[in-house]
């Protein structure tokens, strides 16, 4: 006998023969007679006759699956702590939706103890997001938004590990970055911070502040993103020759703003004027470093809106003090702020401003909106399209995917529950499918996963880090499609498990595999196949799973018991492999047995052996 660990969702079992005598609701009521007809049926057939139990709204449960992708659902007023200044529209949106808490400059612990309690977390750059934060956490903050691009502040590792969602929101402040790079360009060329600086102590240095021209210059952008390609825009306009250095930049971008693609080393020889504009990254760390000074340009300048730490400050130092750098533009630290014996910040040759890149009143309002929007979506458990750390589901290939998610979890968590001693690490899932050659399987993928991971650990496990879990896990995922005929994104799936035991035996198909396949019909989840036997039975609720000799009597005694415990049948499904050989039946019941129920039904003579699983 075996006791299947709760399925979460609280859902019954039920067929699909609405039309058949409603004989199975009271088990004393011509059980044995309908299952004696449903046996007799067909060769691996099964015949279902159901009672319909009430159930959530489709909207609900289509809600609940998407929910359950990034297990973000909140069920009160979700708590939203701000902890650096917002624009005000997105707080407003905020406000509306959750309970706002606005804490700034908080200390590293301070952020701890707010994080056990926050559903959501909206950073700009100056928040670290560190490990020992999502630690703390311990899955209850479900989103970190960032308003704005980099995330170099927070732990995504860790955020994936607990299954936080991480967002940004990278396009609202492109534009102010990039004047502000331009900004920095042009006070660089022709000493207006330093020239400022002198006239407003009283002094008239025209001689001392002479500039040089931008007009006729070579430009180099390394990073020829959304930020470069802003920057190159403008400085086109200005008289520069452009230049960009990106591996992973396009050609055809580049050529249509008039921008060449070269090589780093070209880049760094090539130009008067370098502006940086890539993400910190393991690879972009200290990228600018005495290495890269020696192939410099002699009395090249360089703008950095980018972040301090692809930038070796004391190789900068040294190249100025070499004058093989005529001066630096700085609007980024790798700490931010800069500390006072900071080896740039005081020289004369170098202009700084307090990371202002996206502070213009337009940009912050803007990211604020976009972040709000993004943080919001997550929390009712939508899949957000700035998201970091997850796979991008376009809203096209979600509405499609929909009703199968509730599938997948499904066939993975029965899967499992079938699983003998021995454990498992391959996982086969395959999918049929008419478009077998374009299915995004990521989704359905993590479902199933979830589904697998969700009764044999306590890490929560949602389309953020799905694939993770599973491979720190040793778990192998094999897919595979089979072609179908059809117009619809999936006709049915199917989840095998490589072990070579099962609590119930008839689970295992021909290759000895736990194997269980599903469809979908009028958006509910069913089971179709359950090892060699084809059944028909929603993948919902409390389910008795018996294997039997196929002979008459037998299932009418297990209604009896169960009739006899007052225990109301909903729906029942039989298989058997042929006349007089094994057969499976599956009863759905109201309430789940009690152990002196599970034993009369362990003694029925005839049953080879069974197994319940539940939701609830
Ligand atoms: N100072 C500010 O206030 C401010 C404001 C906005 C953005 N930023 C920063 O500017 C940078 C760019 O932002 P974005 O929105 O353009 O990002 P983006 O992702 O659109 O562009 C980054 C580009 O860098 C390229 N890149 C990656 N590794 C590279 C490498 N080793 N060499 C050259 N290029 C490389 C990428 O291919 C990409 O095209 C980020 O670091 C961001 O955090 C700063
Ligand atoms: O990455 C960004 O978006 C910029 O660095 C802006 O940072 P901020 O939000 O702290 O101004």
């Amino acid at each position: 006998m075996l006791l299947l660990p709760a399925l979460p969702q609280q859902l019954t079992v039920r067929g699909t023969n609405d039309a058949a005598p409603n004989r199975l609701n009271n088990p004393c009521c011509g059980l044995g007679h309908v299952a004696q007809h449903s046996v007799h049926s067909a060769k691996l057939q099964s015949k279902a006759h159901s009672q319909q139990p009430s159930r959530p709204s489709r909207s609900r449960r289509l809600q609940a699956c998407v929910c359950g992708v990034l297990a973000a659902t909140v069920e009160s007023r979700p708590t939203i702590l701000v902890s650096e200044k917002l624009g005000t529209p997105g707080l407003s949106l905020l406000e509306a939706y959750g309970n706002v808490d606005q804490s700034f400059d908080l200390t590293p612990e301070q952020l701890c103890e707010k994080a056990k309690t926050s559903d959501a977390l909206i950073i700009r750059s100056a928040t670290q997001v560190t490990r020992a934060v999502f630690e703390a956490a311990n899955g209850k903050l479900k989103v970190v938004g960032r308003a704005g691009v980099g995330v170099d502040n927070v732990d995504l590792e860790a955020a994936t590990e607990y299954g936080c969602l991480v967002v940004n929101a990278p396009t609202a402040n492109t534009v102010a970055a990039a004047e502000h790079g331009i900004a920095l360009l042009a006070a660089l060329s022709r000493n207006i911070a330093q020239a400022d600086a002198s006239t407003k102590n009283g002094k008239w240095q025209r001689g001392k502040y002479v500039g040089v021209a931008l007009a006729g210059k070579t430009l180099a952008i390394f990073g020829f993103g959304k930020v470069g390609a802003e920057v190159a825009r403008r400085a086109r306009g200005l008289g520069l020759n452009v230049i960009a250095h990106d591996p992973f930049a396009s050609e055809t971008k580049a050529a249509a703003l008039h921008v060449k693609l070269v090589s780093f080393e070209e880049a760094l020889s090539t130009a008067e004027f370098f502006s940086l504009h890539m993400p910190l990254t393991p690879g972009t760390k200290g990228i600018f470093g005495t290495e890269a000074f020696s192939k410099i340009k002699k009395g090249a300048r360089i703008v950095n809106v980018a972040r301090g730490g692809v930038i070796d400050d004391v190789a900068l130092a040294k190249a100025l003090d070499d004058k093989i750098v005529a001066g630096a533009a700085l609007d980024v630290f790798a700490v931010e702020p800069p500390p006072a014996d900071h080896p740039l910040v005081g020289r004369p040759d170098v202009i700084v401003t307090p990371h202002l890149g996206a502070s213009t009143i337009e940009a912050q309002e803007g990211v604020a909106v976009e972040i709000a929007e993004a943080v919001i979506d997550a929390l009712k458990g939508e899949l957000a399209a700035t998201a970091v750390n997850a796979p991008m589901v376009p809203p096209e290939v979600l509405a499609q995917l929909q009703p199968f998610v509730t599938l997948a979890q499904g066939l993975g968590r029965a899967a499992t529950q079938l699983v003998g001693d021995s454990g498992f690490t391959d996982v086969y899932i395959s999918y049929t499918t008419p478009r077998s050659d374009d299915l995004d399987t990521r989704l359905l993928r993590a479902m199933v996963i979830k589904g697998i991971l969700e009764s044999i650990t306590t890490s929560t496990v949602n389309l953020v880090n799905a694939d993770l879990l599973a491979k720190s896990r040793g778990l192998r995922i094999i897919e595979s499609t089979v072609p179908s005929e059809g117009r619809g994104v999936l006709t049915s799936m199917a989840v095998s498990l490589g072990t070579g035991s099962s609590k119930f035996s008839a689970a295992l198909d021909y290759r000895q595999r736990v194997s269980v396949a599903g469809t979908v019909k009028d958006n509910h989840p069913y089971l179709i196949r359950i090892g060699i036997f084809d059944v028909d039975l929603a993948l919902e609720g409390t389910v008795l799973l018996c294997r039997q000799q196929d002979r008459p009597g037998i299932i009418a005694a297990v209604s009896s018991v169960l009739a006899s415990n007052d225990i109301n049948i909903s729906f029942m499904s039989v298989a058997r492999l042929d006349s007089g050989q094994d057969a499976i039946m599956a009863l759905g019941l109201d309430h789940y047995p009690s152990d002196s129920c599970i034993q009369k039904i362990r003694g029925v003579e005839g049953i080879a052996e069974f197994c319940i699983s539940t939701s609830s």
